[in-house]
């Protein structure tokens, strides 16, 4: 939570020139409630499952090469995991410290039902890391801009293409 996937997600689509969509953004739409309302209301289990049927409905609809920023809880649900491995996804992970996380999350104070409690907040970031690690690629987001950060990403994914690439 607070890494940046939204904001980083939506620069690197502009730069790749392909489609963004962002999970949350797509379940407030559908749900007609913020996130945090969902959650008060219908409660997290309720949640994880309208999360996952909109990144199925998502991956359906798909109309060309797409960025998605998912939820920070997304990649945790097995059956998410294994959905972005079966349709080819490319996942990344925005590793950042807990400190700088706490301090964007904390800035935009409500909106983010897990992050209400700070040692709660610690112990869920930390118990995740083995999982968020195993995304195929980790990029370390440090100090630097969403501009910074997603020209490293494209770099990357050129360099990951052209090694991929079959030799002549
Ligand atoms: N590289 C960055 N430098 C400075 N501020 C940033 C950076 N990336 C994101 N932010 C700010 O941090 C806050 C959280 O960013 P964002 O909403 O993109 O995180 P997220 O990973 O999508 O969070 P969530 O897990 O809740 O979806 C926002 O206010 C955003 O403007
Ligand atoms: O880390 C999480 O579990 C969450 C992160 C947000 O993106 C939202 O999807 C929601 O607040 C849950
Ligand atoms: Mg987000």
């Amino acid at each position: 939570m607070g890494s940046g996937k939204s904001t980083v997600g939506a620069r690197l689509a502009e730069r790749l020139g392909w489609a963004f969509v962002d999970l949350d953004a797509e379940i407030v739409r559908t749900q007609g409630q913020a996130i945090a309302e969902v959650f008060r209301n219908q409660g997290e289990a309720h949640f994880r499952q309208v999360e996952h049927e909109a990144l199925l409905r998502i991956l359906n609809m798909l109309g060309g090469p797409t960025v998605i920023a998912l939820g920070g809880g997304t990649f945790i649900q097995e059956r998410n995991r294994d959905l972005l491995c079966q349709r080819g996804a490319t996942t990344i992970y925005l590793s950042g410290e807990f400190a700088v996380l706490l301090e964007r999350c904390g800035a935009e104070q409500g909106t983010r039902p897990l992050a209400q409690d700070i040692e709660e907040f610690r112990k869920l970031h930390a118990d995740r890391q083995p999982i968020y690690r195993s995304a195929e690629l980790t990029v370390e987001i440090g100090n630097r801009s969403p501009e910074e950060i997603s020209s490293e990403i494209v770099a990357t994914l050129e360099k990951r293409n052209s090694q991929s690439a079959v030799p002549e």
